[in-house]
């Protein structure tokens, strides 16, 4: 299934509200480091719950070591970003494809920026700067998802599962 990279994150609970995502689909993430906060961050495992320790996280100390991974792995880097024309709705995932999203003050370096194989918008009404973070992910790794095959599992059958907990 295609992963989620987080570039340098700032905000702790968009990064748990996305590991919480991910967990609960299957996805993998990446998160390239430095982050704006300490991954203990109070923050973050609020908007995470217990669901951050089912969370398959990977961190990368720096750009450069997570793309020796990316290129062991073969997989292309898909990069989503408000300065790309193409629309992520016009685009054919594949399930090893690399997701990755910017920090949430300064999206990518321009360096990072050029270096990605693809670029990916989500359009917006005129005059609006970005989408928050988080649901950023949601919606490409939905859209991801629906092209190759959906979440590895599905429990939706399992009528007595804890529906009432947030
Ligand atoms: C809050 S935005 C960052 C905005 C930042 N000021 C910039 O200029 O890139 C955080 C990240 O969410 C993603 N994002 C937000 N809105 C987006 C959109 N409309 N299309 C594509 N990516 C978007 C991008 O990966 C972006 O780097």
């Amino acid at each position: 299934m295609p992963r989620i990279v987080l570039y340098q994150p700032d905000i702790p609970h968009n990064t748990g509200a996305i590991l919480r995502f991910a967990a609960c689909l299957g996805l993998g993430v990446d998160l390239i480091e430095p982050a704006g906060f300490d991954l203990s961050d109070r923050g973050m495992k609020r908007a995470g719950m217990d669901y951050l320790e089912r969370a398959a996280l990977s961190r990368h100390l720096s750009f450069a070591a997570f793309e020796e991974f990316r290129l062991a792995a073969g997989s292309r880097l898909v990069l989503l970003t408000t300065k790309a024309e193409r629309s992520y709705l016009d685009f054919r995932y594949r399930p090893d494809d690399f997701l990755m999203f910017g920090r949430e003050s300064a999206g990518v370096p321009d360096d990072v920026h050029a270096l990605a194989d693809h670029r990916l918008r989500i359009h917006m009404q005129p005059g609006l700067r970005s989408l928050n973070l988080a649901m950023t992910v949601a919606m490409v790794a939905g859209e991801a998802l629906r092209q190759t095959g959906g979440p590895a599992a599905d429990d939706t059958n399992d009528k007595d599962a804890g529906h009432d907990r947030a």
